[in-house]
């Protein structure tokens, strides 16, 4: 029997760069997170990878995962659904890895209803006109989207309070070491550490039991 996994949710407004930081510390992943590939309905994008990017689906097929209650959170975002699929969730949690989510706030509000004892992280903009810059130095989006972007973007620092810890997402390597340093402070707290010599105590008995 393993230790139970944590539960490590991404997440801050449109254009802060959690793509950009969930790639960064997937380059290297020294510490092996599994990554928790959404389903979207919306298109691949050039250099996406089905399967290892996003399980890209069409709307029927979203909703037939609605239906069979397939998703731990879903959102609808700028016209498309996106959402995490939660068998591979439960199962990597259960064999003792940590699960890494990348998702948009709404999403990971669900999910804190519903595993309040993830690890919540808020990644922030160092400050709202850097936010801008970022959406629109993507240049993906015209100016009537941006400036609904940023309506988002102050709505979601409102939530900012039902996360455990900020980011501020100056420079993206700095962001990588805090967020890794999150996540190894998190597998050092006390009671987790009794759980786990907990469970080690049960194991070698269990074991040693059966020798006997
Ligand atoms: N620390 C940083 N400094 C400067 N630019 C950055 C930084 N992090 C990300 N960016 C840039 O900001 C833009 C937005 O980043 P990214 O697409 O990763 O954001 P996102 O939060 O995933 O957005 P969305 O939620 O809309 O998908 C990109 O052009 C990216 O290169
Ligand atoms: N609620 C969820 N949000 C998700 C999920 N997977 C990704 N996302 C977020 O969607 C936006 C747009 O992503 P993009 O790849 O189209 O740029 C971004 O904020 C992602 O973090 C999910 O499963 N659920």
């Amino acid at each position: 029997m393993e230790a139970r996994g944590l539960l490590i949710v991404l997440s801050g407004p449109s254009g802060v760069g959690k793509g950009t930081v969930r790639s960064a510390i997937f380059e290297n992943n020294p510490f092996n997170y599994v990554y928790s590939v959404s389903a979207t309905t919306r298109k691949k994008r050039e250099g996406e990878v089905d399967g290892k990017d996003y399980h890209f689906v069409s709307r029927e097929e979203f909703e037939q995962l609605i239906q069979e209650d397939a998703l731990l959170e879903y959102a609808e975002y700028v016209g498309n659904y996106y959402g995490t699929p939660i068998a591979k969730i439960e199962e990597n949690l259960a064999a003792g890895k940590d699960v890494f989510l990348e998702i948009e706030v709404q999403g990971a509000m669900k999910v804190k209803q519903k595993m309040p004892e993830g690890i919540f992280i808020f990644l922030a903009p160092p400050s709202l006109q850097e936010l801008e810059s970022r959406i629109t130095g993507r240049g993906t989006d015209d100016a009537s989207i941006i400036y609904e972007r940023m309506q988002m973007a102050r709505e979601e620092i409102d939530l900012m309070q039902h996360y455990d810890y900020v980011v501020v997402n100056d420079k993206v390597k700095h962001a990588v070491a805090k967020i890794n340093a999150i996540i190894m402070s998190e597998h050092l707290r006390v009671e987790r550490v009794v759980d786990q010599l907990k469970l080690d105590i049960h194991n070698y008995f269990q074991k040693v039991g059966n020798e006997s």
